[in-house]
């Protein structure tokens, strides 16, 4: 995967995701800190507050967060999308979400979807772009 020296990761979490997403960035948040985040707009609001990164925040993901974060990915501005996915509840934006990841599949942006894949990529980013990990 090609890598900016600052990563630029996307962070996106379900409603019944964004606690673990919150553990997460606390697991890496050295990383998290030397890279250019963006994430949906509650998902950046929780970083932002319980985490205290600094997190571009875009339109919460029913409104339209997930196509400004795909629309940013199609034009090379993302490096990497953890997108902590709710498979139990269906969401009424899934049209949204699909084209979010087809976004990541068109233009091979990693996406983890789940908890393992998310600590693989990150621990990845940190090795590829010399940043310190957790
Ligand atoms: O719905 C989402 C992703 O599809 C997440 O959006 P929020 O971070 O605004 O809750």
């Amino acid at each position: 995967m090609s890598i900016a020296k600052r990563p630029r990761i996307a962070l996106i979490a379900h409603d019944h995701k964004k606690d673990t997403m919150v553990r997460l960035a606390k697991e890496y948040v050295e990383l998290l800190r030397q890279c250019t985040l963006s994430a949906t707009g509650t998902t950046g609001g929780r970083l932002v507050d319980e985490v205290g990164l600094d997190v571009e925040c875009m339109l919460s993901g029913p409104w339209g967060g997930d196509l400004q974060i795909g629309a940013r990915l199609a034009q090379g501005e993302v490096d990497a999308v953890i997108f902590l996915r709710d498979p139990m509840t269906p969401q009424p934006h899934e049209p949204d979400i699909n084209a979010l990841v087809r976004a990541c599949d068109v233009h091979d942006v990693p996406c983890a979807t789940n908890l393992s894949t998310a600590r693989l990529v990150l621990a990845q980013m940190a090795r590829v772009a010399d940043l310190d990990a957790a």
